[in-house]
């Protein structure tokens, strides 16, 4: 039973490929069953008017009369050729239907493949499993689908096509079946097994392919070529590359060797079965018992009966290979989220009246069981700027990450104006806040959409750009850029420029900014500005993100100051909190930390007055 399924997968994966091939491309599709349809009528036709001229001519051999014999012999032969220019023409035609829906399909899977990328947990980016899964689904091709179904039709077609000349030959002998047989179906078992087997070495040695790439990205991309030079990493890392890159070869390689061999034995029976029929043949027709018609064509049709069998052989390990592959990019189509829709979502206040609570929250990363945040209890209020302290992993980041939805805590719950956030839907939700993380993006796009992704809604020539640019101390240095607001940035593509990381982090900033949200959250905002920079940005802050509610991560406890309650963390709890006057009273954590951070400053002040 359990072989018959296995037998039959393929045609089972169908059932999510034609679906796909109807939404993606049904004019070709159609086109090119029709035309497929056509090439196997004139093939057969082909087949059948070459019998029929054979028996002609073996016919006429034996008559006197040679004229009409050779009319009707001309008759078929003119027919045969109009049958094989009809024939070619559907094969071409049906080659180019099989290729723009190859293409039309291809572009359909990037999308699903896409789709499902841009909306997967980010707990799947932050899982080497998850990068398998991509891989694979890559590896397996976006002309997966399309193949499998022109391979089908190929196949219907070979099929077919064979079927006609089995019965041509055993109508010259039945015997000869058999030795057909031994030509085609050994090689199917080698082909399949083969099939299988470099499946199961490619699924094995994904995470090598994986480190090879990550080691070749090393070595070509701009982020990385400051480092690789002073510290001399390239021919270690050329090395290591090399010795990956041999690895796989050499397996590679064994298997094609093994495959190579075993292939030649099962060619090498198969033309001994050739020549050996030959021989019985020739044999039969020397002592009179088969017609010397029956060798012509016998010649003309088991040649082709073998390429037609070996392509067969091909299509159907090239279906069972298509399959095992398809299997991939459908594990990775089928990764849902976990952060899940609820059924009937309730609708996120335009204004906040309580703002945002954790409430005894707990959380351990998926796949973890070591509890990154325990215990937590914080609040937002609608126009309070806070503030979070804590030492390097004390679990800040992770902490907004769970604020904003990108994962869901392990214990206890968030509240927005006292609703769990679960009973959000999870967009509308998230749209409460921006949010600069501290490896914000660099897009290879102009000052003007690197600002405007903060709220992609708003239409191309909107002011909230400029005014996001001036609030975040942009507007000086992109007002000196050549092109101001449609400067393109990175040195990815032709007439790019690069800014500085301070200029970086200020368009980052304006990006935050200009998203009309309820809560903004600022993950190490100023690491990059210099003190000039970060002074003006937190002199009038409050101005400046217009009197809504903010969540601040720092280390520089000078801008920590002007939050109006401050948080601090350690070990995944929060060990502090209350006002910058309260905390300083209290001697703890925060009162140690500020005084040997401000105690610089002092030596400096003494030095100076
Ligand atoms: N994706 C992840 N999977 C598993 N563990 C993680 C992941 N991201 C962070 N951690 C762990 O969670 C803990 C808290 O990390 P987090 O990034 O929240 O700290 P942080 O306080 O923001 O640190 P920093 O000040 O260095 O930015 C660390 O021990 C870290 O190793």
């Amino acid at each position: 039973m359990i072989q018959t399924d296995k037998f039959f997968a393929p045609v089972f994966s169908l059932r999510r490929i034609l679906p796909m091939l109807w939404q993606s491309s049904r004019k070709w599709t159609l086109l090119s069953t029709l035309l497929m349809a056509l090439e196997v009528a004139f093939g057969l036709a082909v087949l059948y008017l070459l019998k029929q001229l054979v028996d002609v001519v073996t016919q006429m051999l034996g008559s006197a009369d040679t004229e009409g014999g050779l009319t009707q012999v001309l008759l078929f032969v003119a027919l045969t050729g109009a049958c094989t220019v009809a024939f070619i023409t559907a094969r071409g035609l049906s080659g180019l239907a099989r290729e723009a829906q190859g293409m039309l399909v291809a572009d359909f899977v990037d999308r699903e493949v896409h789709s499902r990328a841009v909306r997967a947990d980010l707990a799947f980016y932050e899982s080497p499993q998850y990068h398998d899964t991509l891989e694979r689904a890559r590896q397996s091709g976006n002309q997966r689908p399309a193949q499998v179904v022109s391979n089908l039709m190929m196949l219907s077609k070979n099929s077919l096509m064979l079927a006609a000349v089995v019965i041509l030959i055993i109508t010259i002998n039945w015997l000869l079946l058999p030795v057909l047989l031994i030509a085609i179906v050994p090689a199917l078992l080698v082909r399949i097994y083969f099939t299988r087997y470099l499946y199961q070495w490619q699924r094995r040695r994904t995470q090598m392919e994986r480190r090879a790439g990550y080691l070749d990205w090393l070595m070509t991309s701009d982020i990385n070529a400051k480092e690789l030079r002073l510290n001399q990493l390239g021919d270690y890392l050329r090395n290591q590359y090399s010795k990956l890159r041999g690895t796989i070869r050499r397996e590679k390689l064994a298997i094609t060797k093994r495959r190579t061999m075993v292939e030649l034995v099962v060619a090498s029976i198969a033309s001994v079965a050739f020549f050996g029929s030959l021989g019985f043949l020739a044999w039969q027709t020397a002592e009179g018992r088969n017609s010397v018609g029956d060798l012509v064509l016998f010649l003309l049709i088991f040649q082709r009966a073998q390429s037609m069998g070996q392509e067969l052989v091909q299509q159907l390990s090239k279906l069972y290979e298509d399959h095992l592959y398809i299997g991939l990019l459908f594990e990775f189509l089928d990764i849902r989220p976990s952060i899940s829709e609820p059924e009937h979502p309730v609708k996120v206040p335009g204004v906040l009246s309580s703002g945002v609570a954790f409430e005894n929250v707990g959380f351990s990363y998926p796949g973890t069981d070591i509890p990154v945040l325990r215990d937590i209890n914080l609040t937002i209020r609608p126009g309070q700027i806070v503030a979070l302290v804590g030492a390097n992993g004390s679990g800040k980041t992770s902490l907004i990450k769970l604020l904003c939805r990108l994962y869901d805590p392990t214990s206890g719950r968030i509240t927005l104006d006292g609703i769990d956030v679960r009973e959000f839907g999870v967009e509308d939700y998230r749209r409460v806040f921006s949010v600069i993380f501290q490896d914000y993006t660099h897009y290879a796009a102009t000052v003007r959409d690197n600002i405007r992704f903060g709220d992609i809604r708003e239409p191309e020539d909107t002011p909230a750009v400029k005014a996001a640019a001036i609030n975040a101390g942009a507007a000086p240095f992109i007002d000196s850029l050549k092109m101001q607001y449609d400067t393109p940035l990175t040195r990815m593509f032709d007439g790019g420029q690069e800014l500085s990381i301070g200029q970086w982090q200020k368009i980052a900033l304006a990006r935050a900014f200009m998203h009309r949200s309820n809560i903004i959250i600022l993950d190490e905002p100023t690491s990059a500005l210099d003190p000039g920079a970060e002074f003006e940005l937190f002199e009038n802050f409050r101005e400046r993100i217009d009197h809504r509610a903010a969540l601040v991560i720092s280390h520089r406890l000078s801008t920590v100051r002007m939050a109006d309650y401050i948080y601090v963390m350690d070990k995944g709890q929060i060990c502090e909190s209350g006002t910058h006057d309260e905390l300083i009273r209290q001697q703890g954590i925060y009162c140690e930390l500020f005084k040997r951070q401000a105690h610089h400053y002092r030596e400096v002040d003494a030095e100076t007055h």
